[in-house]
């Protein structure tokens, strides 16, 4: 039981992906920008979480640490129980090319102009060496369970906007991975398509109980997974919880402020200024409460 109690203790023991104080500083000849700053996130196997945050607010820069394309500065980042901080460069490749799928944020960028769509979908699974009989059959199941049959034989120019990202959702899922990150996926398309994306994404997610974590800055996106985590300045900050709702009936959606490890909450601009509070504020405990008042009168 020792053990047990001891591996309980350990944050996120439990997540297939776990940000524990994350850090990640840019470093420019002039400036200094820290775009993650002291992030914590857990997600769980199979859970489809959508993360949203203003321009800025270090969204592309997280997915990218989890895809182990840019590295953290500090903190501690895992992903399926691979320590990202801590990987050899060998180990790196076997992780991108196994373990997460990486739906880029340009849908250009996840095709390849002069190859068809089961030309790009077949060589991810080619540098993994599958033959070519199962990556076959692999690219139709996908195809078929993605409804893109159709664009087997297409180039993307020869595709929608939503076939391409359908596609590229593909090329991303070709090995099986565990977990899938997708960069506003649906930023350039109308909304008939976007549906069809968030479709392709929830197929995935109930047909090979892939973990899927979007990243949008539309937050229309909580109408369409159980759990939102909204990021502001480098940090979770809040996040929306979806129960489900009854066919054809939408679910009760509830916010929640996240609370970091060491205690600390953001408080959310408009209440903020609701009560022009600064950087001084009274807090009290009452029974079942923990309240926050301004300071008038005191010091700056
Ligand atoms: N390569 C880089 N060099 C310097 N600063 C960067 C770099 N990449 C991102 N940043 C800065 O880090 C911060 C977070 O950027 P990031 O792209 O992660 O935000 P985002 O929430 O994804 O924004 P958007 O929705 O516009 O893509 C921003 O201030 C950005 O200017």
């Amino acid at each position: 039981m020792a053990h047990g109690g001891a591996r309980a203790q350990e944050f996120g023991h439990d997540a297939v992906i776990v940000c524990d104080n994350l850090l990640r500083v840019y470093q420019t000849d002039t400036v200094e920008v820290q775009a993650l700053q002291g992030l914590d996130l857990l997600v769980h196997d199979r859970e489809m979480v959508a993360i949203v945050g203003a321009s800025g607010s270090g969204k592309s820069t997280l997915l990218q640490v989890l895809a182990g394309v840019d590295a953290a500065t500090a903190g501690r980042a895992r992903v399926a129980g691979h320590d990202l901080l801590g990987m050899t460069r060998r180990e790196r490749v076997h992780y991108r090319r196994h373990v997460v799928g990486f739906v880029r944020q340009q849908s250009s960028r996840n095709l390849v102009p002069y190859l068809t769509a089961a030309q790009v979908v077949d060589l991810p699974q080619s540098f993994a060496g599958v033959p070519r009989r199962e990556r076959r059959q692999r690219t139709e199941e996908l195809f078929e369970t993605l409804g893109v049959q159709h664009c087997t034989d297409l180039k993307p120019h020869q595709m929608s906007g939503g076939e391409q990202q359908r596609v590229a959702i593909c090329v991303a899922l070709a090995n099986r991975p565990q977990v899938l990150l997708t960069d506003e996926p649906t930023g350039e398309l109308d909304s008939a398509s976007a549906q069809e994306v968030f479709a392709a994404l929830r197929t995935a997610n109930r047909e090979w109980g892939t973990t899927v974590v979007i990243v949008t800055h539309d937050a229309g996106v909580s109408g369409q997974v159980a759990r939102t985590v909204a990021i502001r300045d480098g940090r979770t900050s809040s996040e929306v919880l979806r129960s489900d709702g009854a066919e054809g009936v939408p679910g009760i959606a509830e916010e929640f402020a996240v609370m970091d490890r060491a205690g600390r909450v953001q408080v959310p601009r408009e209440f903020r200024e609701a009560l022009a509070l600064t950087h001084r504020v009274r807090l009290a405990l009452t029974e079942d409460s923990i309240e926050i008042r301004s300071d008038r009168g005191g010091e700056r």
